[in-house]
């Protein structure tokens, strides 16, 4: 029997039993998002009012917060979620768009990182500006190369005692002990929006499957995209046709080829 060691044994095990994710994700991303789970073979749900936020985490079997479209309201409904989710022991995943850009999503995330996400997974511009670096990121877009995000990510990882991701041509996944690159996709993937937040919300699914293996599940979900995206870059003529052909090539992934066809080396 396989054990739940690989990305595409960690597909297998998260279609045989679906785990529901709330994704507190931005207007822009939610039914991207909503569509990337369902075809990859997750239950989403997009729950963030500070009403229910809260409560809702504790029937989810991960959550992921995502502060692309932020205001007041979202970020006490993101508050709630994250400490239910701390406390119930369930993993939770940060995704800080665009933090850099202005004061009121720089102190949102700085509260959001004190309530201890389990993985941060950003773009390049972001994981350096979350450690303190120069980024030259324009708006929700990286303008840095992973490459140099690489030691932002390690540093990150320690100090939040969690996984972090850097995407890009080339992924990076570091726990502060170990890393690894994930090579793949397709550069049709940032001109189609919300592919990244989507990314973040499958993330959530793996790290539900295998809440014991965290950088597994992220190093899984981040595979799982590289090879669903040169998949659908095959016949795509831009990013119209990319798109659902991307939903497409996720369905369709199995968890043989997964792991075939998945290049994954430490660093
Ligand atoms: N030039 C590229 N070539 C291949 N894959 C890419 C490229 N740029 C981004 N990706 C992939 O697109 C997905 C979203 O990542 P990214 O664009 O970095 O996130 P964000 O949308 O948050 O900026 C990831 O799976 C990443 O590997
Ligand atoms: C365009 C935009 N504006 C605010 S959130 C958002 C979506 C960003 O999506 P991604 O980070 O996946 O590119
Ligand atoms: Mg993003």
């Amino acid at each position: 029997m396989q054990t739940m060691t690989t990305p595409g044994a960690m597909l297998k095990a998260m279609r045989e039993k679906p785990p529901l994710v709330q994704c507190i994700t931005n207007y822009v991303a939610m039914n991207v998002a909503a569509n990337v789970l369902l075809a990859a073979g997750a239950s989403p749900a997009m729950v963030h009012a500070a009403e229910e936020a809260g409560e809702f985490a504790g029937i989810a079997n991960a959550l992921t917060i995502n502060i692309g479209t932020l205001s007041t309201q979202w970020i006490d409904g993101m508050r709630a979620a994250a400490k239910a989710a701390t406390s119930a022991g369930k993993p939770w995943v940060l995704d800080p768009v665009a933090h850099y850009a202005t004061a009121f999503r720089r102190d949102a995330v700085a509260s959001l990182l004190a309530l201890k996400p389990s993985i941060i997974r950003g773009n390049a511009s972001e994981i350096i500006a979350l450690a303190g670096g120069e980024s030259r990121g324009q708006g929700v877009d990286s303008r840095d190369p992973v490459e140099q995000a690489e030691g932002s990510a390690r540093w990150l990882a320690e100090r939040q005692q969690a996984v972090v991701a850097v995407t890009g041509p080339v992924d990076f996944v570091t726990d502060g002990a170990q890393a690894v690159r994930i090579t793949g996709g397709s550069a049709l993937m940032p001109q189609v929006t919300a592919l990244g937040c989507s990314l973040t919300c499958l993330v959530g699914a793996f790290a539900a499957t295998a809440p014991n293996n965290l950088f597994g599940a992220t190093v899984a979900a981040l595979a799982t995209f590289a090879i669903a995206g040169e998949e659908a870059a095959l016949g795509a003529a831009g990013p119209g046709s990319f798109a659902w052909r991307f939903l497409d090539a996720l369905h369709a992934l199995d968890a043989e080829t997964l792991d075939a066809r998945a290049r994954i080396s430490a660093a």
